[in-house]
């Protein structure tokens, strides 16, 4: 990954921080860098005489810029591919050995056990590993994107999916079937079944929220609009309206749900009937309930287990893009079943020890298993019995369909459907359905699939009662607004609540340490840290207020935080809908949120990307002196 060398205040912030106790002078220091990049400042224009800086806020999208662009100029593709993976190990190196000068007591990458245990020996330096989605986290470059799954195949590859998409083998009949469903929109007919059946005398309404079957379009009940015109996340309908199991409902009311959630509403009813759905709705809407409620009832109606069976079905099989989130929904599923003594839900994530999930699978029921795809795919290959009961699967859930079926997943995900029986009902839920996903569906889903969208014809994907702002400075500024940013939230807000997402989790660690240096109240979330912490630190930032969580895009999709009150996101998303996921942590369940995007000026092509959101033009907040002074203290040249 490739890197670009100028001058930044915040460098000086994080060398000098980091190279208190050195007293190396500056020709050493270069001579270090030169050592540690040393075809790097060949591409740097008579920067050896400028001080040198590594642009740490530098976005993994303006990383590949700027190698596309060096890479056109200089070098041979091949060549410099190897280097710059190389030299992510180099810099990690060489980072580490910085950070052993003033942040003793921890290295830089605790990713020792960021991983399957089951590979070990992968290394934070095993970076010519190939990409692939990463929902475990054990084989990202330091500067790869931190998505689970994105970064250069959301990039590069994901450009060339496009086309193929677009104009391959999938196109005509793709383009065709949207043409489709676009008429069908139009003509916007309803024959919607649901809970009508269920609430006598109330009609659908031509309103803009679609369910399609078959090609047919049908209106959603809609959701309420407060007095200021936003959305409820909440609909009418109480959930003792529908046809869940009496032990279900006291599990429900157990935890606080009494109304159901406009897209429980929506989706219920069909799931319970059979049917696939591929269901879109907002961020913080309780799509969890919607997919987990009946997936349970399939368990309840099912013929109970033996004890004595060997190898008893896996009923229902959900699978998250993320391991946070995998442990989420599994804690959702506890809180469901409840009353359910026989029911079993077990969880199997990367990053934790693979032999201690075989003994839980073996030793206690498991009729629901909530996985990531890594590690499920490694229980499919490596632990005996475990295809056999996968067999059993009644109902396949992807969370966060979109992501999974990217490209990142995709090979993974064809493997787990392939090891899942044809006959079974498939639920996809995400916020975002961007086209592409919607032309690859039949991936999982049966052609009579229902698509349930309960966000308005017309209105935007994200929630009215989040405040939307880009702001756009220069690079070297980046450290300090977002500094100026956070402290002027927290002298606002006693009960602050922020995240901060950063591109990769090596600039969300220094990101991280730089911030804590300037004693805010700082944790962080990245894939290079060992699950446990990455678990402790969660469960931490779910119930404290007075925290920032610098995280990558790890904790983009599905974590549920409850009252975020400021999401910032410091540098180009991957694209619209990981925008879209990571705002969506504030602003849940109805309540208020701001979410304030931090660009470069070259990145401001990304705001037509955007243009549909609500999102407006912010003023930069004025860095004060004491800030300037705080963020120039130490004295920093190569
Ligand atoms: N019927 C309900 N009434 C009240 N709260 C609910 C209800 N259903 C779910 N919730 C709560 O709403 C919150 C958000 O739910 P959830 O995390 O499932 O949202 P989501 O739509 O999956 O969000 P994302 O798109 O970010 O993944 C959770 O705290 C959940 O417990």
């Amino acid at each position: 990954m490739p890197f670009k060398f100028f001058s930044l205040p915040h460098l000086r912030l994080l060398n000098s921080s980091f190279m208190k106790t050195s007293s190396a002078s500056s020709s050493r220091k270069k001579d270090l860098f030169t050592r540690v990049f040393p075809h790097k400042l060949k591409y740097q224009s008579s920067s050896s005489s400028k001080k040198l800086g590594l642009s740490i806020l530098m976005t993994a999208g303006q990383s590949q810029l700027h190698y596309s662009s060096r890479a056109s100029r200089n070098v041979s593709e091949g060549r410099s591919a190897k280097s710059l993976i190389e030299d992510e190990a180099e810099l990690s190196d060489w980072v580490s050995e910085l950070k052993s000068d003033s942040f003793k007591k921890s290295r830089l990458y605790s990713d020792s056990d960021d991983g399957h245990d089951d590979r070990r020996g992968c290394k934070s330096y095993d970076l010519k590993r190939k990409r692939k989605g990463d929902s475990d986290g054990y084989n990202k470059g330091l500067f790869d994107r931190d998505s689970g799954g994105k970064g250069r195949s959301g990039g590069e590859f994901g450009n060339r999916r496009d086309n193929v998409f677009k104009n391959g083998r999938f196109g005509g009949e793709s383009e065709r079937r949207s043409d489709r469903f676009s008429r069908d929109l139009n003509r916007g007919k309803g024959n919607r079944e649901s809970f009508d059946s269920l609430r006598k005398g109330r009609k659908p309404y031509d309103n803009g929220l679609v369910s399609k079957r078959g090609g047919k379009s049908a209106a959603l009940n809609p959701p309420r609009t407060s007095p200021d015109g936003s959305e409820s996340y909440l609909s009418e309908t109480r959930f003792d309206q529908c046809a869940v199991s009496p032990l279900s409902l006291k599990a429900i009311k157990d935890a606080g749900y009494e109304k159901m959630t406009v897209v429980q509403e929506a989706t219920l009813p069909v799931i319970l009937k059979g049917k696939d759905v591929l269901a879109k709705a907002r961020t913080g809407t309780g799509k969890t309930v919607a997919f987990l409620l009946p997936s349970i009832e399939v368990v309840v109606k099912s013929p109970p287990v033996s004890r004595d069976q060997k190898r008893p079905p896996i009923l229902v099989l959900v699978i998250c893009p993320t391991r946070e989130l995998a442990s989420q929904a599994s804690m959702e599923a506890n809180k469901l079943i409840k009353y359910h003594p026989s029911i079993g839900v077990q969880v199997v994530i990367g990053g934790t020890r693979i032999g201690l999930e075989q003994k839980k699978l073996q030793a206690r029921p498991c009729q629901i298993l909530v996985a990531t795809p890594g590690r499920l795919k490694d229980h499919i290959e490596n632990t005996a019995g475990f295809a056999t009961r996968l067999m059993g699967v009644k109902v396949l859930v992807l969370d966060e369909a979109d992501h999974l079926l990217d490209m990142g997943f995709r090979k993974d995900i064809e493997k787990i459907i392939a090891a899942v029986p044809k006959q079974r009902q498939t639920l996809l839920f995400s916020a975002t359905v961007p086209p592409e996903v919607r032309q690859i569906c039949h991936v999982a889903l049966k052609r009579d699939h229902e698509y349930i969208n309960t966000v308005r014809e017309g209105s935007e994907e994200t929630h009215t009662q989040v405040q939307q702002s880009h702001l756009v400075a220069p690079l070297d500024k980046h450290f300090s607004v977002l500094y100026t940013l956070l402290k002027d939230h927290v002298a606002d807000d006693v009960d602050y609540k922020v995240l901060v997402f950063c591109t990769t989790a090596m600039v969300t660690k220094l990101v991280a340490d730089l911030l804590g240096e300037l004693k805010l109240n700082v944790r962080e979330i990245h894939s290079r840290k060992p699950q446990s912490y990455r678990t402790r630190v969660s469960d931490e930032f779910r119930k404290s207020k007075g925290l920032i969580l610098v995280t990558s895009d790890v904790s983009a999709r599905g974590v549920d935080y409850p009252d975020v009150t400021l999401v910032i996101q410091v540098g180009l998303p991957a694209d619209k809908a990981q925008y879209i996921h990571r705002l969506g942590r504030t602003g849940r369940k109805g309540k208020e949120g701001q979410g304030i995007l931090l660009l470069a000026p070259w990145e401001q092509f990304f705001l037509s990307t955007i243009k549909d959101l609500p999102i407006s033009k912010g003023n930069l907040p004025l860095v004060d002196p004491d800030t300037k002074k705080k963020v120039d203290f130490f004295p920093f040249s190569f």
